[in-house]
C-alpha cells in the first residue's frame, strides 16, 4: 500500500473525507503530542497526509500506533515511527473513521473489521476524535449503515454467538463473508466477524445493546463505541465541516484551504 494520494480531482465524497481529516488534525494533533493513534478506513490516509505535512521537525520525536494492518502500512510508507499499544498504553490523541455516528457521538465501527484494536486505541487515548464524510452523520445508528453491528467472535464460537444474536433481536445476523476469497472474513486478530442488524428502538440507546452483546460468550468485541469520542468531524459537500462535540454542541466551520 502507498500513502500517495492521486493528483486527479477527488470526488465529492473523497473531498469531504479529506476536509474532515485535515481539519481534525489541525485542531487536535498538536506539537506537544508525541504518541498518536492512527485508525483504519478510507478517511485515515488523509489524516496521515496532514500529519506528514506538519513537517519532519515535529514528527521526528513522535511515535504512531496503528489499529491494524492498513494503518501500519500507512505509517511505515509515510516514514513515521511505528509503535505498539503494548509499548505505549497511553496515547495523546487517536484519530479514527467511523461507519455511522449519532447525536451523542455513539458510533458503529468495524466496517473494516478493525474494531477490537480501534477500541483499545480509543480507550488508550486521552482524546479520541472521529473523522468522516457527511454520509456518516446520523441521528440514530443503523439509519445509513444498515449492514448491522459488527461483532468480532472467536472462530470456534461463531455458530453459538450467531444463534444467540438471533435470539436477542437480530434475526438477520450473518457471518461476514470475504469478497475475493471463499469463506469468512478473518480479522487482523484471527477472528470472525458477524454483522448483526437491530431495529431502531434498540439502536436509539446503543449502550445497553453493547453490554448485552458483549456478555455473549465467544464475543471478542462489539463495534458499538459509546460515550468515547471528544468530537466528530464531518466533511460536507459545500466545503464546510460540521463538528459535533461530546457535550452536544455543534459547530459549522470552514475547512482548511491547503
Ligand atoms: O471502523 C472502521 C474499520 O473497522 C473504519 O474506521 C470505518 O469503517 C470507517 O471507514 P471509512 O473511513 O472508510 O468510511
Amino acid at each position: 500500500m502507498t500513502l500517495t494520494i492521486s493528483k486527479v480531482p477527488l470526488s465529492a465524497i473523497e473531498e469531504a473525507k479529506k476536509l474532515a481529516a485535515w481539519t481534525a488534525v489541525d485542531k487536535h494533533v498538536l506539537p506537544e503530542h508525541k504518541v498518536i493513534g492512527i485508525g483504519s478506513g478510507s478517511t485515515v490516509p488523509y489524516v496521515v497526509e496532514r500529519i506528514v505535512a506538519q513537517g519532519p521537525e515535529v514528527n521526528k520525536d513522535r511515535v504512531f500506533i496503528p489499529t491494524g494492518f492498513q494503518s501500519k502500512e500507512l505509517i511505515v510508507d509515510a516514514h513515521l515511527s511505528l509503535g505498539d499499544v503494548e509499548q505505549y498504553p497511553i496515547i495523546d490523541v487517536t484519530i479514527d473513521g467511523a461507519d455511522e455516528v449519532d447525536t451523542e457521538l455513539n458510533c458503529i465501527k468495524g466496517g473494516g473489521a478493525c474494531h477490537l484494536r480501534e477500541k483499545v486505541l480509543a480507550e488508550a487515548a486521552d482524546t479520541w476524535i472521529i473523522v468522516a464524510d457527511y454520509r456518516k452523520n446520523s441521528q440514530v445508528l443503523g439509519t445509513t449503515y444498515t449492514q448491522g453491528v459488527p461483532v468480532e467472535v472467536a472462530p470456534f464460537a461463531y455458530a453459538k454467538v450467531l444463534q444467540n444474536l438471533h435470539h436477542i433481536g437480530s434475526p438477520n445476523a450473518k457471518l461476514r463473508l470475504a469478497k475475493m476469497k471463499a469463506g469468512p472474513v478473518v480479522s487482523d486478530n484471527g477472528n470472525f466477524v458477524i454483522d448483526a442488524p437491530f431495529d431502531a428502538e434498540k439502536m436509539k440507546d446503543p449502550y445497553p445493546l453493547l453490554a448485552q452483546i458483549k456478555m455473549l460468550t465467544g464475543v471478542v468485541e462489539v463495534g458499538l463505541f459509546c460515550h468515547m469520542a471528544k468530537a466528530a468531524y464531518f466533511g460536507n459537500q459545500d466545503g464546510s465541516v460540521t463538528v459535533k462535540w461530546h457535550d452536544g454542541k455543534v459547530d459549522q466551520i470552514a475547512g482548511p484551504q491547503s
